[in-house]
Formats: C-alpha cells, structure tokens, sequence
C-alpha cells in the first residue's frame, strides 16, 4: 500500500494514497483501508482548541484510525502525560506506529481492541470517540473510561436519527420518540446530549456541557462529567421534551412531556424528546477559547473557528432558534431577510445550526409581528 505524507495542524500524517482508491475519478474516504477525512478538518482544529483548555494528564484517542487527532492533541493542546491510541483494525495500527514515531510522540501507546472492550479496562482523564457514524454504542463505555472527574469528546453523523428523520433509528439508538421540528439540528444535539446524560446518570455521574455544536452534517461536543449520585439526580432534571406549535410556531423546552396543547393559541403540538433543556455551552469556557485563538494562529481555519466560537457566545443566553422561512410560510406571507428580523426584534442573534434560523428571548407574537412588517417591507 503506497502511503503519502499530508499536513494537518503541527502533524504530519501518513494516509494511504487516495489515488490508489480512486472509482472512476472519485473518491470517498471510506473506500480507503485506513480513514482520514480531510472534511473534518475543521471539527479537529476547533477539538484540539478545546482540549488544550483541558489540558488533561491522559488521553484516550478510541478510534484512532491514522493516530491524527491524538497526535494533534500531543503537539498543540498541552497534554501532560500519556496518549492511548486505539483502532480495531489491523492496517490503522501499523499506521498509526508509524505516524506517532515520525511526531517525535514519547509518551503513546499503540493499542488495537475494540473500543468498548478497552474503554472498560483504562482510567483516563480525556476520552474521544469519534465513530463512523453513531456514537451511541460506545456512550457507556467511553464514560467508563474516565476518572473521577474526567472529559468526553463526541462526534456524531448520524443526523438522521438525532434529527427524527429516521423514528426508528431515533428510538433505537437514542430512545428519542415524537415528530420532526424545524429547529431539528438543535433538536439533534439536544437528543444526543440527553442520551449521554443518561448513560453518565446510570454510572451515577452528572454532566456539563462545555462546548457543543453543528457543523457540515455533524455533531461535536465535549462534557465534563463529575462523579456523584447528586450530580446525576442534578444532570436528569435538565432533561425534557422539545415542543413545537403547529399553529402559531411557537417552540419550547419543558420538563413536563405530556403537553398538547401551545400556551400561547391553544393549537396542537408537536413534540420530540428526551433532550436536554440546560444550557449547550459554559460560557466561561468558550471564552477561555477564545482568548485561545491568537495561539492557533497557525491554523488554516482560524478565521471559521473564531466565527463559530462568537457565535456560540452569541448564542449562549438564548433557547430555541426560529426560522424564518417556516414561519413566514405557516403565516402564509413573503420572507422577511435574516437582517430585518435582526433589526426588528432587537434582542436576537443568527444561528450558527442553520442560516435562515435566528434566536431571540421575545415573544413568538413579537416575532410574528416583525416578520409581517418584513414581508410588507418587501412588498413595497
Ligand atoms: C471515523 S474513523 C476515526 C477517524 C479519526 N479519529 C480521525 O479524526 O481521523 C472511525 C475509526 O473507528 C474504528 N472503529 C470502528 N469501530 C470500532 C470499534 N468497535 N473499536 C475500535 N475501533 C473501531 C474504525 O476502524 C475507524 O478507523
Ligand atoms: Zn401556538
């Protein structure tokens, strides 16, 4: 197998050659022996920010494939001691040697198990998992793996079952029931985050949330997890049901899951949960990362991350998004812009979930309000 160098970050991977996988003039990284995916990119730039403001002592990188996010975070985010990097397939172990000795990594062990099997075997302070797809079959484990008070890293594709667009595959893999929302892509995280409470709440941990987000079809976030039957009690109740009025559009966040009915025009609901109702972001850590940028300077994406991480900030305070093209379209008017809603309503930021959502903490009348007068504005 022909291995070609790239650079990604402070490493310097060795990937088979994608020429050599080619069909056809295509290429899917997935047709490849050994992973490495140079769309996510920018979901391992915005990782290794976060984890040099947890600067663990251990790392366990479960599914390594070429080893470049555990060497990533071994060269740019402050590790104090060991990575364990972990990949069932055979090809990705001998890759992965050969990449964490051309990094210069010391302190690295090279492991190849399945990832549950291992997760329930090690005690780290900082445990990825970053699955082809769903990361609901390693959630247990991978928080098993962590020390008393200990950090988890998720990346999730599986946006169809997170979403509600697959009811089956939301039940089984998330226990996730009810309808599509049209804030489905907050919906997703919210469900993905419930889910990892209640698997933290069976190992009597709670979670925090300190960094999540959506970007280009996935989900990544990092917990913290605190060891204590009452932090677990504590993390349940800030699980809920998402709701949505099919009238008005009002959509909410509530404890309470048999709501039919909209507070606000008595129409019917539509509804999908358990998600999380807490805060997606500790806003103390999102300025720790920003205060980071200027170190990662060196980074082709800086500029994106400095943006998604304004916006997070932006975005912190309030709940739910709206959008404006199903609004207007249930209101049965044009459009307004995203620029006039802005305006209008004052107290509102865009979304980073999705470019024609906005968020707001006034009321679903004023929001409807602005966005009759942006139609007739553009009316006129
Ligand atoms: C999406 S890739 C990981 C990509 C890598 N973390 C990166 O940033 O480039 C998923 C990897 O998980 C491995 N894998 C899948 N199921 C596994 C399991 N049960 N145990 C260990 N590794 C597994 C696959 O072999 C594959 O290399
Ligand atoms: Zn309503």
């Amino acid at each position: 197998m022909k291995l070609v160098e790239i650079i990604e970050g402070k490493a310097k991977i060795l990937i088979p050659d994608p020429a050599q996988f080619s069909r056809e003039g295509k290429f899917d990284p997935a047709w490849s022996p050994v992973f490495y995916n140079p769309r996510m990119t920018f979901n391992r730039d915005v990782s290794v920010i976060a984890v040099s403001i947890i600067s663990p002592s251990s790392v366990l990188d479960a599914m390594s494939a070429t080893g470049i996010r555990g060497i990533r975070y071994a060269l740019e985010s402050n590790v104090k001691d060991e990575i364990i990097f972990n990949d069932k397939n055979p090809i990705s172990i001998e890759i992965i040697s050969k990449n964490v000795k051309n990094n210069g990594l010391v302190n690295s062990k090279v492991v190849k198990s399945d990832a549950n099997s291992l997760m329930h075997q090690v005690k780290v302070e900082y445990t990825d998992l970053d699955p082809f797809g769903s990361p609901a079959p390693f959630l247990f484990a991978g928080i098993s793996s962590l020390r008393r008070r200990g950090y988890l890293g998720v990346t999730a594709t599986d946006l169809s079952a997170l979403e509600g667009k697959s009811k089956t595959s939301s039940i089984r893999k998330y226990g996730a029931s009810g309808g599509k929302l049209s804030f489905s892509r907050e919906a997703g995280l919210r469900v993905l985050l419930a889910k990892i409470a209640r698997e933290a709440a069976v190992q009597e941990k709670g979670i925090k949330p300190l960094v999540s987000f959506y970007n280009d079809y996935y989900y990544r976030l990092f917990v913290r997890m605190d060891d204590g039957a009452k932090k677990a009690d504590a993390t349940l109740e800030k699980l809920g049901t998402l709701y949505e009025c099919e009238a008005c559009g009002y959509s909410f966040m509530s404890q309470d899951n048999c709501i039919k009915k909209c507070p606000y025009c008595s129409g019917n609901v539509r509804r999908f949960g358990p998600a999380w109702t807490g805060e997606l972001n500790d806003q103390e850590f999102l300025d720790k990362m920003k205060e980071r940028i200027p170190s990662f300077s060196y980074l082709p994406n800086i500029g994106r991350a400095s943006k998604l991480i304004e916006s997070l900030i932006a975005e912190n305070k309030y709940e739910l998004y709206y959008r404006t093209d199903v609004l207007s379209s249930k209101m049965k008017i044009n459009m307004p812009t995203m620029e006039f809603m802005i305006n209008c309503l004052g107290n509102a930021v865009r979304t980073h979930f999705d470019p024609r959502g906005f968020k707001t903490s006034r009321s679903i009348s004023e929001v409807r309000e602005c966005i009759k007068a942006g139609s007739t504005n553009l009316q006129t």
